[in-house]
């Protein structure tokens, strides 16, 4: 069963070794384990539903507490502190399950009819607050899309796939898998993410340098809007004007709902691997991956940690012995403090695979770069879905962990780094703590790279103290990304929290064109209000 105030499977722990937490409490102090509130009493703060009856959706909402409650939210740090403190400030007055375009077109008519706000739910794993109700007198209906879930139509020919966007990562992989094909679209919350949040909040998968980013591999399909049915037809290419596709991506609900994509699906690759490289240090490093972005070669995934995030990753990990080896081994080679870890991956026919890795080895070890094989790899492959877990078990020992992720051209990828930890680390100092400041680079392109960065602090047990930890902290690093340049979001969308920092980077006649593109197919302005735009 799916966690209701955390990440993942209630089945699952990923626990926290006393090496783990020692690195975290001589980095930030020891934290004290919080007190979370029951199931039972985060419901009773469900307040009675205020969605107006009407025979026409008889049947299709449902208006329990504990549905809406595992409804009104997502993973953000703030939708978790309201989780955990039993803070239910505000939840949709009703969840609609539908299971054809025929009954969200219903749902649809509804909302208009009465005035009811609607906000439709994939997956539920926004880390920007895309999903939480607004307050003030309109009622809300969430529309959860999970069972909008089947291939309608593998075409092999235009290798295109049809399928309802409410499909999550592994139902969608297993029933491309089954007929020889993959769509390689995983990001880090590949088991409980949807299709259709992936198109409408612009995803990207750890593989994207293989399979592109969901703007690549969104081809079309059918959005229900309160003006109508808008599809958008699938073509090789077009000179006809605007791509309709832009429209649908990233809008986040406030235009209406997916109910179909269409998207670029491959065969089955014939091998895949992927590889650890370490570097002495940060410069040469950085230098590797901007030359193996920009060398055009194979590659499916580079993903590269700073200093500290490879020292975190490694005490974090635990086998301490082998750590222990492997660190002697590369001090030899001369990876030693500042020694800096890439995954790199390789995926397609075995030969073009492997050609392609030795190209990049060639590329990186005149920087220094000291290749140790597949073990840690494939490691880390193994962990890839798991590693989110942390964030369970960090909470449980008095932890918050949260992240922010931006892109920049490639001269200002190491300022914008060194920017954003340095905020990160000093914004708590007001409240006496320190933050455990850690980035990677997790999308490189040959223009520049998403610089993404984790921080960790100390909850203080109190829910409004928390909260304002968070803002704090957010406030710091958001105004860091700004200042540099970079985009408010390279993978997580905008949501309400990135909302206020938009305008930096689109302009007052960008906002107001979109404003106006929402307000075209929902006049009302029912769709998930307050979120994109602010
Ligand atoms: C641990 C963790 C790791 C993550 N890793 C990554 C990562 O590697 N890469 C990445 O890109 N993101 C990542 N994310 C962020 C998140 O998973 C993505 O934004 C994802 O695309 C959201 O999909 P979802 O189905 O969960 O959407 P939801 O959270 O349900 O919704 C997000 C927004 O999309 C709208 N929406 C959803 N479905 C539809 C639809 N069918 N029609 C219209 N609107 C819709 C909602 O109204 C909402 O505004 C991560 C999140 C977590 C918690």
């Amino acid at each position: 069963m799916r966690r209701w105030n955390g990440w993942g499977d209630e089945a699952v722990e990923f626990a926290l070794h006393d090496e783990a937490l020692a690195f975290l409490a001589q980095r930030i102090g020891a934290g004290t384990p919080v007190q979370d509130a029951t199931l039972e009493q985060a419901c009773a703060r469900i307040t009675p539903s205020r969605l107006p009856p009407d025979a026409s959706v008889a049947g299709l909402i449902q208006t329990e507490a504990e549905v809406r409650l595992r409804n009104a939210l997502g993973q953000s740090l703030p939708d978790w502190l309201r989780l955990r403190y039993g803070v239910i400030e505000t939840a949709p007055d009703g969840v609609a399950y539908p299971e054809s375009g025929d009954e969200v077109r219903t749902l649809l008519a509804y909302a208009q009819r009465h005035n009811v706000a609607l906000i439709p739910q994939g997956g539920g794993t926004s880390v920007v607050g895309h999903l939480t109700a607004p307050a003030g007198a309109q009622p809300v209906l969430t529309v959860n899309l999970s069972r909008l879930r089947q291939l309608h139509y593998l075409d092999t020919e235009a290798q295109l796939a049809t399928f309802g966007a409410g499909v999550l990562g592994p139902d969608l992989e297993a029933q491309l898998r089954a007929r020889g094909y993959t769509l390689g679209h995983f990001p880090q919350s590949f088991e409980y993410s949807s299709l259709g949040g992936w198109v409408v909040t612009r995803s990207s998968g750890q593989q994207s340098l293989r399979y592109g980013r969901i703007e690549q591999l969104f081809r079309g399909g059918v959005v229900e809007t309160p003006a109508g049915t808008l599809r958008v037809q699938t073509f090789p290419a077009s000179a006809a004007g605007t791509d309709l596709r832009e429209l649908v991506l990233g809008s986040e609900g406030r235009m209406g709902v997916l109910t179909e994509a269409t998207v670029r699906v491959t065969a089955l690759p014939e091998y895949e691997a992927f590889h650890a490289v370490f570097f002495p240090d940060w410069q040469a490093a950085e230098t590797a991956v901007r030359l193996l972005a920009q060398a055009g070669l194979s590659l499916s995934m580079l993903r590269l940690s700073n200093p500290l995030e490879t020292t975190t990753m490694l005490a974090l990990a635990g086998h301490q012995r082998l750590i222990g080896m492997l660190e002697s081994y590369l001090a030899l080679r001369g990876c030693k403090q500042q020694k800096c870890m890439l995954m790199l991956g390789v995926s397609g026919q075995k030969r073009t695979a492997k050609t392609a890795l030795r190209a990049a080895l060639e590329i990186t070890a005149p920087l220094g770069g000291v290749h140790v094989g597949r073990y840690m790899g494939e490691k880390w492959k193994q962990n890839r879905f798991r590693n989110v877990y942390l964030r369970n078990a960090a909470w449980q020992h008095g932890y918050a962990i949260d992240t922010v992720e931006t892109a920049v051209d490639w001269t200002r990828v190491g300022s914008m780094m060194r920017t954003v930890e340095a905020a990160a680390t000093a914004a708590l100092a007001e409240y006496g703590e320190r933050v455990h400041t850690y980035t990677h680079l997790s999308h490189l392109y040959a223009q520049g790279a998403s610089v993404y960065t984790t921080f960790v602090f100390r909850l203080a047990g109190d829910y409004e103290q928390d909260l304002a930890r968070w803002r704090t902290l957010k406030h710091a690093v958001s105004t860091a990304i700004v200042s540099q340049g970079g985009t408010i979001s390279h993978q997580h969308g905008v949501g309400t929290d990135h909302a206020p920092y938009l305008a930096a980077e689109k302009g007052e006649l960008g906002l107001s064109a979109m404003q106006a593109l929402f307000s075209h197919f929902d006049p009302q302005q029912i769709m998930n209000p307050g979120k994109l735009l602010p």
